[in-house]
Formats: structure tokens, C-alpha cells, sequence
């Protein structure tokens, strides 16, 4: 078993400092920005509870903390701390898996509990929709699938969930990785030679977060919107990573700000990928359709939704929907890869496994002059649970937030309308209840556990309507980049530390000096 080492978060104090005042800011300015009705519905929802209304349903214990501020500033320090999850910890002892607190401006419901988090997430619209940062859903736009609700949502998500399950597209993205890794590698183990000589102490360090980004970004973004590598794709990268600093940030668009320029950069995406809608739409036209609409297979997400011919899926819906679905391109899959490398550079007997599982492979499909298909990547057993480890450690996505439309009545627990609900996935994740030795990096206990999917006190992917239609996708890239990895090198990791907030990377970018294997 490999206790994780390291992992302590070293922020220096006058960032903490800075990025605390700048959050204190914006939760002020968020509870400016909140609308009236919905404070209102506070309030009435708060003595409802006092008179035990809504079926009985109780208000779970907890604090509201401090006036405006509730308790913001200490999830944040908690946030920037080795254990972000003490925050949970802490007030689960006081007041059990579910407790009452004030987050981001609003009162709030915090679920640590499997059974609850479950029912939120398989609850609809007519309960809760998501909520999100003000400047998040000004930048992704009301059209986004991430805020959209009702029949909108359920077909952009099945549309998008059958074409990434597709066994034609996994085997493109297969192709595609694979050139693209191999290409990558190709220049590390060169790079290696050129600045080490013929000594074995490794090179030029790999930054396998940089590395993971760039390959993911152009495999995801070819299988969204069909564009090739080069000056395109270079430029739509430069223009995503503007877009994305901005995700979270404070809620104001004027000129100098970091929402204005991601807007901007927003605005130039958007440009692009209606150029290529349209050309798609002549084509379609000229063609009578067929090449989408009958036998052959779509080949970008943008033929999925054309070939549709759903009129509610405008060309502005199709562009900003195909610019959320980048963010995990740049984000939660290169982390996702990032940190199972962490991981197994801490966890010798885990590598060790992972190499002797893939070099298997190799061998046989070499022996047999074959080469490696999908289906023979997401069957390597060790491969997956070690990345199914990496994502319950990881929790790339810490929780996610919902907002109650009406009273909602939760396993006994009311949340009133106006209401935030946080589901907090880290906590369960991490909770010795649900998983033994949470904190050991243990990619063996999920041997007697083959439907992960099914478990509540694992969703690294959400749940319900809402589950990650890419979570296949995830999956089969991290287990490429792996074999790739451990097939073709050996390696030593340099010192390195997980960044949780605002959202989840590693300090360093992870750095590896590589040396090519011999054998
Ligand atoms: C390690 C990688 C990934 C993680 C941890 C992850 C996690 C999640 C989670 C937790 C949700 C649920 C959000 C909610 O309930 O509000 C979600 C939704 C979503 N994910 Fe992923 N995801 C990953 C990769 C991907 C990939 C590769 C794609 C496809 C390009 C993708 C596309 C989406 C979309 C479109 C949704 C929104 C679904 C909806 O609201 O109907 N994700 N993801």
C-alpha cells in the first residue's frame, strides 16, 4: 500500500492573503448581485423550517457564520491547505454527513453523505438546477449544457454521451493519441539525448502537465469540431486559455478586467467555430444530408448536432456548447493524467504492476503484428483501477453545486427554496466510512469492486441526468498516455505538489527526467 507522500500545499501566505481579499470581494459582490426574490424566499424558507413544515422534513444543523460572509473565508482556508476536505471534516463531527453553512453568498446545504449526494444528483429541474459563479455563467452563456435544464438539456447531453461512447469515435481518438503521444515522446527521448550525452541520470525534465494539456486539447478538440493541428488549432488554444482564466474571476466586465478579455477571447472562439458550422451547413445542403443523416458515421461532435436537425440547436447553442466541452480537454483529463503519474512515481509497487501489465500487451500485439485497439487499452484491469484510484485521490471535481427551485425534501433533510446545495464529492471520496486507508494511494482495492460507475460513494463523474457523458473518453486517453509512458520509459519525478482552488493542478506541472527504455 503506498501512503501518498507530499501533497502539502506550500501557497505563500501573501498570495493566500491576495486571493482571500479578491474572494472576500467577490463574495460581497455577489451577494450584491443576488437577486431580491431569492433572499426573499430565504428568509420564508428559514422559518418554515422553524415551524417544521415541509413534510416534517427538518433543516440539517450547522452555522450560517458570519453576517454576508457566512462561512466562505474558512472553505477557502481549507481550500488552500494540504486537507481542503477539514472544512467538511470539521463541522461532520459537530453536526453529522449533512450539515447547514453559507457559502459563495447564499445559504447552503453540504452533503458529505453518499445516499443524499445520490438523491440530489438523480433529482431534475422541477428540485434543483445547477448553479454556478456569476462570471462562470456569464462566460459560458444560458445556452450552455452545463446550465441549460429540461428536454434541451437531456438531448444535447444524449446526443453528446452516444457519439463520445461511439465505437468509431473511440477508435479515432485511439488513432489519433497514439500518433500524437508517440510523436511527443519521440522528441522527449531526443531532447533527453541532446542535453545529456549517453549517461542514464535522465535529461531535460518532461512537464507532464504541459505535455497531457497540449496532446488532449488537440485530440478533444478534432473530435468536437473536426479542426486539424496547425495555425487553427494554435490559435483557438491561445484564445481558450484567455477564455478559461476567467472561469473563475471576479464578476466584472470592464475594459483591463480578466472577464472582459475572456469575453473578448470568447467572442473570437465563437467566430471561428461558426465558420466551420456553416461551412458543415453547406455541405450538408449540398450533399441532401446524407452523409450525416444516413449511413455514414458523424465525424465531429458538430455533425452530431447538425445531423440532428433539431432547429432548437442554433448555431450560437452548437459554438457554446462546443467551447465548454474544451474545458475538459485543458483541464480535467490532462490532471486527471498529471496526477495518476504522481501517484505511481509514489507508489513503486503500483508502477511496477502498471509496467508489467502494459509491457504484456506490447509484447503480444507485437508478437502478433498487430497494433492496439481501444478495446484492448480499457481492458487492461490493473491500468483502470489505477485510474479509478487516481480519480477518487484526485477529485479533480472537488463537488458540485445545485440550486433548490422549491422546498426539496432530501432523505429527511429539507433544503429551501433559493438554496444552495454542495455536494461535495472529495468528502466521501475521502471518508474511512466509505473507502478504507482514504488517503493511501491503493489502486488494489478496486478489484472486488468492478461496477464503479454504480457505487454512490464514488463519483468522480457526477451522477444522474447529469452524469459526464466523457467519462469513457477520460478514461481511454489517461490509459494511452499511460502505456505509452510506462512502455516506452523509465523515469524519476521531482518533488511536486497538488494545487486544490480554485481548481485542481499540480504546482510544478509535475516534472519527470526521462530515459528511454532498453527493454
Ligand atoms: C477526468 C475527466 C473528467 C471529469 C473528472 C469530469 C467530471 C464531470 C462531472 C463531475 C460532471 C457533472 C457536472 C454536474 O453534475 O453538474 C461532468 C459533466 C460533463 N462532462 Fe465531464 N468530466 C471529465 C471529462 C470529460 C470529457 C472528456 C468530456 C467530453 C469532451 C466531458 C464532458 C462533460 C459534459 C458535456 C458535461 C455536462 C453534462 C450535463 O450537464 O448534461 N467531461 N463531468
Amino acid at each position: 500500500m503506498c501512503p501518498v507522500r507530499g501533497g502539502g500545499c506550500s501557497w505563500p501566505a501573501s498570495v493566500v492573503g491576495s486571493v482571500t481579499a479578491a474572494l472576500l470581494l467577490a463574495a460581497v459582490i455577489v451577494r450584491l448581485f443576488v437577486p431580491r426574490a431569492c433572499s426573499s424566499g430565504i428568509i420564508k424558507g428559514r422559518r418554515q423550517v422553524g415551524a417544521g413544515a415541509a413534510g416534517g422534513a427538518r433543516l440539517p444543523a450547522g452555522s450560517l457564520g458570519w453576517p454576508l460572509l457566512g462561512e466562505t473565508l474558512a472553505f477557502i482556508r481549507a481550500a488552500y491547505s494540504p486537507r481542503p476536505e477539514s472544512f467538511v471534516e470539521k463541522r461532520r463531527v459537530l453536526y453529522g454527513k449533512v450539515f447547514k453553512s453559507h457559502l459563495w453568498g447564499s445559504p447552503a446545504v453540504v452533503s458529505s453523505d453518499p445516499e443524499v449526494s445520490r438523491a440530489v444528483l438523480q433529482a431534475d429541474a422541477s428540485a434543483f438546477v445547477p448553479w454556478y459563479p456569476r462570471s462562470l455563467m456569464e462566460l459560458m452563456g444560458q445556452s450552455s449544457i452545463l446550465v441549460l435544464g429540461g428536454g434541451l438539456q437531456r438531448r444535447v447531453h444524449g446526443l453528446a454521451g452516444a457519439f463520445f461512447k461511439s465505437p468509431q469515435l473511440k477508435a479515432q481518438v485511439t488513432l489519433d493519441m497514439q500518433r500524437r503521444v508517440g510523436r511527443a515522446m519521440d522528441m522527449w527521448g531526443r531532447r533527453r539525448h541532446r542535453s545529456m550525452g549517453d549517461d542514464d541520470s535522465g535529461g531535460m525534465p518532461v512537464r507532464v502537465q504541459n505535455e497531457a494539456k497540449s496532446i488532449v486539447f488537440e485530440i478533444l478538440v478534432r473530435a468536437l469540431i473536426g479542426l486539424e493541428e496547425g495555425d487553427k488549432m494554435q490559435y483557438l488554444r491561445q484564445q481558450f486559455q484567455e477564455f478559461i482564466a476567467g472561469l473563475i474571476s471576479l464578476p466584472v466586465k470592464l475594459p483591463g478586467t480578466q472577464l472582459y478579455r475572456s469575453l473578448k477571447a470568447k467572442k473570437r472562439m465563437t467566430k471561428l467555430i461558426k465558420t466551420i458550422i456553416q461551412e458543415k451547413r453547406k455541405k450538408m445542403m449540398s450533399e441532401g444530408g446524407d452523409d450525416l443523416r444516413g449511413g455514414t458515421h458523424p465525424r465531429d461532435m458538430i455533425d452530431v448536432l447538425l445531423g440532428n436537425g433539431n432547429d432548437e440547436l442554433t448555431d450560437e447553442l452548437i459554438s457554446d456548447n462546443m467551447i465548454d466541452f474544451m474545458i475538459p480537454a485543458e483541464d480535467s483529463v490532462p490532471v486527471l493524467i498529471t496526477l495518476a503519474v504522481k501517484y505511481i512515481s509514489e507508489c513503486p509497487l503500483a508502477l511496477q504492476q502498471l509496467e508489467e501489465e502494459n509491457m504484456e500487451l506490447k509484447r503480444q500485439k507485437s508478437g502478433a503484428g498487430e497494433t492496439l485497439e481501444w478495446t484492448d487499452y480499457m481492458s487492461l484491469a490493473f491500468t483502470q483501477h489505477v485510474i479509478t484510484e487516481t480519480l477518487r485521490m484526485g477529485n479533480i471535481i472537488n463537488g458540485i453545486m445545485r440550486k433548490a427551485v422549491r422546498d426539496v425534501e432530501v432523505r429527511g433533510h429539507l433544503v429551501p427554496k433559493g438554496w444552495r446545495v454542495l455536494v461535495y464529492f472529495r468528502a466521501v471520496h475521502l471518508d474511512a466510512a466509505v473507502h478504507d486507508d482514504p488517503h493511501a494511494f491503493n489502486p488494489w482495492r478496486w478489484k472486488e469492486r468492478p461496477d464503479v460507475v454504480a457505487m454512490s460513494g464514488f463519483t468522480p463523474f457526477g451522477g444522474g441526468q447529469r452524469l459526464c457523458p466523457g467519462l469513457d473518453l477520460a478514461r481511454l486517453e489517461a490509459s494511452i498516455f499511460l502505456h505509452h509512458l510506462v512502455t516506452n520509459f523509465r523515469w524519476v519525478a521531482e518533488e511536486d505538489t497538488v494545487v486544490n482552488f480554485p481548481t485542481v493542478r499540480l504546482k510544478r506541472g509535475m516534472p519527470i527526467a526521462v530515459t528511454p527504455r532498453t527493454c
